[in-house]
């Protein structure tokens, strides 16, 4: 299969007050919001403004699919991302770090892509493979046989720790540590804000602790810069790399651009790694013929550590594992587009400011591209292929995630090792509730035991919504 024939049906639209429950059901859980819509009206349609006598209301549409991604995502021009934080007020930290490369349209955009491109690129991300392995082994070396985890908690140190190394480098690697966890409180804050509704422009205790916190986090990334100036060399690190980077006739990132980027890349990398690592583990302890397999495979194929080159790539159920939970449980479930001119593109009359909601979960639950759709099967992926706006986790288009070859590589290296050194099974009765907290992730952590590599695979009775969600072979 190369892609799906999938056709747009007609899409519907409602208006005012039948927009009520579905505004609000899309606020309180957008992923059964899409599915109940989809189910009763179809794939795509409009949500008209609730509140008609309010001019500066807008319209929001759901398009599921192949033929929606294939012309949102392949438009950017037309249908922009925005920031993915909060605007801030005019002359704040909390407003320059919001314009990251997510907030570029246009050649500025282009510009930006293309210098970031190269240190990310496929060739380039091999080369971090030993620090990563490293890493992954300082985490593993505290698990005790015998002992729980929490394996969503681990997963974020782990992939915390693997961010700072790739941002902001090994050389004084407490203090990178020390920038990241000022990201991530930033990002928590952002979220918690966002959550509450309130505005950045508005006063309010969190809003102030927020925007105070923002300043500091500016002022550490900044001060950072100043010294990997000063220092000549660059280092392997990707500040230092887009600090010395030279683009299009000469262009360099200005430090308020390079601010931006690196907070918004450690967002974008760790929350999203963590999740889908988080997910696997759990899949792989509910799927026990799977896990053997894998462990089988691993056995096989993973010679060395740090894996010599081309093992990694070798292992194709460990790649059907990975691409099979990006599938069930993709981290960026949802992506938000405004219109930016009046088009019918969609087969709908959009104006300019109408959002467009576009969502990987529903189109990897496609059933004429992905048959049984909520069972968990990594073998599907050595029988078909689907096509590229078919299956998008890391998006599709002009904007395709720039992370993609190191967040695969990571991802792999990662679940191989744990593969390697143990077994890791669920607490039985544990409850696992997915949300969406900017990611698609577990609400309370998912309670683990870690085994001896014993090969004694077995399913957990557990309990939450993951039940609904996700099907075994
Ligand atoms: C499981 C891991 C990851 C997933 C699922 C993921 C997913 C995505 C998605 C869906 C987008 C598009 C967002 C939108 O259009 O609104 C995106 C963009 C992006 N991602 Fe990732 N990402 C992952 C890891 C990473 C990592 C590790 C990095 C960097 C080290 C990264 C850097 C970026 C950047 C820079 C963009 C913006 C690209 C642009 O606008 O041109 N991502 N990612």
């Amino acid at each position: 299969m190369t892609g799906s024939s999938e056709t747009v049906r007609k899409p519907y639209v409602l208006y005012g007050h039948q927009t009520w429950r579905w505004y609000a059901q899309y606020l309180r859980d957008p992923i059964s919001c899409y599915l109940d819509a989809r189910e009763i009206y179809g794939p795509v349609g409009g949500l008209g403004n609730p509140l008609p006598f309010w001019k500066g209301g807008r319209q929001h549409v759901m398009a599921f699919g192949a033929v929606p991604n294939r012309i949102v995502f392949g438009q950017p021009d037309l249908f922009r991302p925005g920031g993915q934080v909060l605007r801030g007020p005019r002359g704040s930290a909390q407003r320059r770090m919001r314009k990251s490369i997510f907030a570029m349209h246009g050649d500025e955009h282009n510009r930006h892509r293309r210098v970031m491109q190269p240190p990310l690129s496929r060739l380039a991300v091999a080369s971090y493979a030993p620090a990563i392995a490293g890493l992954i082994d300082q985490v593993l070396d505290r698990w005790e046989v015998g002992k729980p985890i929490d394996a969503y908690h681990e997963m974020l140190t782990l992939s915390n720790w693997i961010a700072a190394h790739l941002l902001f480098g090994e050389a004084d690697f407490e203090r990178s540590l020390a920038i990241c966890m000022l990201i991530r409180d930033w990002i928590t804050l952002d979220v918690e804000v966002r959550t509450l509704k309130l505005r950045p422009s508005l006063p309010g205790a969190l809003v102030r602790r927020l925007l105070r916190h923002a300043e500091t986090l500016e002022a550490a990334v900044r001060q950072l810069i100043e010294e990997r100036r000063s220092a000549g060399a660059p280092g392997k690190d990707l500040l230092s790399q887009l600090i010395g980077a030279h683009g299009d006739k000469d262009f360099a990132m200005s430090d308020d651009e390079l601010v931006a980027h690196s907070v918004i890349l450690h967002g974008a990398s760790f929350l999203t790694t963590a999740s889908t690592l988080a997910w696997a583990m759990y899949l792989l302890a509910q799927n026990p013929a799977v896990a053997a397999a894998l462990d089988r495979e691993v056995a096989s194929k993973l010679t060395a550590w740090p894996p010599a080159t081309g093992e990694i790539d070798a292992m194709p159920l460990l790649d059907g594992v990975l691409r099979e939970t990006l599938r069930l449980l993709p981290p960026v479930h949802h992506t938000l587009r405004t219109v930016a001119a009046p088009t019918d593109a969609l087969g709908l009359q959009l104006r300019r400011d109408d959002r467009v909601i576009m969502s990987a979960f529903m189109s990897h639950r496609e059933p004429t591209v992905f048959p049984e759709p909520d069972v968990f099967d990594p073998a599907r992926w050595m029988r078909d292929r689907p096509g590229p706006y078919d299956y998008i986790p890391f998006s599709a288009g002009p904007r395709l995630c720039l992370g993609y070859a190191f967040a695969t590589l990571e991802m792999k290296m990662i679940l191989a090792r744990i593969v390697q050194r143990h077994r890791v099974a669920l607490v039985p009765h544990s409850k696992i509730d997915v949300i969406y907290r900017l990611t698609l992730c577990p609400s309370a952590g998912v309670p683990m035991t870690v085994e001896p590599r014993d090969g004694a695979f077995s399913a957990a009775p557990v309990s939450g919504n993951i039940l609904k969600l996700v099907r075994h072979g």
